[in-house]
């Protein structure tokens, strides 16, 4: 897809500073420049290292035509998470996320020296760093669109709460699915909702549009009633998703042991065990999740890592104490992996049938990718909502534990039962058929002519315009 006119466009991505984040623009990045049109990564250099060393699919050092901009930060306190917080937000990330703020002045630089060189600068930035970026509006020949990284379907839910909940324009059926929506107490600390206010109300008013990394198969009616809300400053909108590759390549890059464990193991019968980057479970949780998976009889990988701290490659590994003998009894049926495993390519191996998940939008959009059923474990933010999305709206996974039972301990009988039914039952077939449905709808759609494709083509056709 080379392109002739490259100079007359080139593209500046603007992530938040947090892997859930830097990961979806990190694999946008890949999808413009795959028409030839340059694009400039920023951010500060620790959190571009993250990016391109945890990123699964594809090599961003084989790509020539993306650029990185590694910037300083002031200094900032980066605490250990919290194990036994019962708040699950990551609050040790919020020095970093202030301490980011400080990007303003060189990215505004940065836009200056890079006008000079192209026809049209495109900023794509995360609408929760939409505070450095607002200097846009300074640059004659830039233009910015807002990236959202959560789903079009959390993000509406929160537009109709604002909104006091209008019922008269809305399809029973989609009335239906609000009505689920569970409350957003203890999804989110108080400074980090001033912190996306202030984001909010530094979006630039000159916005070109916002881009979503969902897909229509998915969240079609809630990306229409998006298209309608006045939310971001602009009605125009383009639905790409996935960012992440739905076929992966990883040649040339070292196998993770797990991998070679999956190969040994039979179609659909491994559940894998993962809460993203920003949970910290408590030991007692550590414990319970043992003992069920353990009960459950059900062959596992399990990712025991704490969150990322502020500093994300500094910190000590914690080593949870199991109950006596457990390690040597799961020898041969379950894994457990303390540092980072390669989440993509495990949901994309075929053994793995199952997903239990805090339900990030990463790991929902690589789950119904790969189309993986999941045991949906919401610990914070967007979550709960986004296990409304999976297990209410498509069927495509089932609840560990309703939101509203937030403060209680999950028991190992909990995970077990969770376990069972997703992996050992004729629910759990169910659900995974409807899982490896929907993935087949949402891979068609990145093919030639599919929905997402087609919407990609478009907005590179109106960069280039
Ligand atoms: O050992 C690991 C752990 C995580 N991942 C990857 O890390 C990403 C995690 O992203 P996500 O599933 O979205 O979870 P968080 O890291 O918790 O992401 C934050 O950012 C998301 C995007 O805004 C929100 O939806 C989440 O709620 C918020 O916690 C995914 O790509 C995973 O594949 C790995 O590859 N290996």
């Amino acid at each position: 897809m080379a392109d002739q006119e490259t100079h007359r466009v080139s593209v500046v991505v603007v992530p938040l500073p947090g892997q859930g984040h830097l990961n979806q623009l990190l694999h946008l990045s890949r999808l413009i420049s795959s028409y030839g049109v340059p694009v400039h990564y920023v951010a500060p250099a620790a959190h571009t290292r993250q990016a391109k060393a945890r990123v699964q699919g594809w090599d961003p050092l084989a790509v020539s035509n993306i650029h990185f901009h590694e910037f300083s930060l002031p200094s900032y306190e980066t605490p250990p998470p919290n194990p036994n917080d019962p708040m699950k937000f990551p609050s040790q990330i919020i020095p970093l996320f202030n301490a980011s703020l400080k990007l303003r002045e060189p990215i505004y630089a940065l836009l200056r020296s890079l006008s000079s060189t192209t026809r049209r600068l495109v900023v794509i930035h995360d609408s929760v760093i939409s505070y450095v970026i607002q200097d846009v509006r300074l640059v004659p020949n830039a233009e910015s669109y807002c990236f959202h990284s959560i789903s079009a379907f959390t993000l509406y839910a929160s537009i109709w709460e604002q909104e006091g909940k209008p019922r008269a324009l809305l399809e029973p059926e989609l009335l239906g699915i609000l009505d689920y929506l569970p409350s957003n107490d203890g999804c989110i600390p108080e400074e980090v909702i001033e912190f996306v206010k202030l984001q909010m109300d530094s979006m630039p008013n000159t916005s070109s549009g916002n881009l979503y990394n969902s897909c229509r198969a998915i969240e079609g009616p809630f990306l229409d009633l998006l298209a309608k809300a006045k939310h971001a400053f602009s009605d125009r909108q383009w639905v790409i998703g996935p960012f992440n590759p739905v076929v992966i390549t990883n040649e040339g890059k070292k196998r993770h042991y797990c991998l070679d464990w999956l190969d040994k193991q039979a179609s659909n019968s491994v559940i894998f065990v993962s809460f993203g980057s920003t949970t910290t479970i408590s030991d007692e949780t550590a414990m319970e999740i043992a003992i069920g998976l353990e009960k459950s009889e059900q062959k596992f990988i399990w990712v025991l890592r704490d969150a990322d701290t502020g500093a994300v490659f500094e910190g000590e590994i914690r080593r949870v104490q199991f109950p006596e003998g457990f390690e040597e009894r799961i020898e041969g049926r379950g894994i457990i992996v303390r540092d980072w495993a390669p989440q993509l390519d495990i949901l994309g191996h075929s053994s793995t049938g199952g997903f239990m998940s805090h339900c990030g939008w990463n790991s929902c959009m690589e789950s119904i990718s790969m189309g993986v059923p999941m045991a949906a474990w919401p610990m914070h933010s967007d979550q709960p909502r986004n296990a409304v999305l999976i297990e209410k709206v498509h069927k495509i996974g089932l609840l560990v534990r309703d939101w509203s039972q937030r403060d209680e301990l999950v028991t190992s009988t909990a995970v077990e039962n969770a376990v069972r039914r997703l992996m050992d039952s004729a629910e759990g077939k169910e659900t995974r058929q409807r899982a490896q449905e929907l993935s087949k709808l949402v891979k068609e759609s990145v093919m030639e002519g599919g929905a997402s494709r087609l919407e990609m083509d478009s907005f590179i056709a109106h960069i280039r315009r």
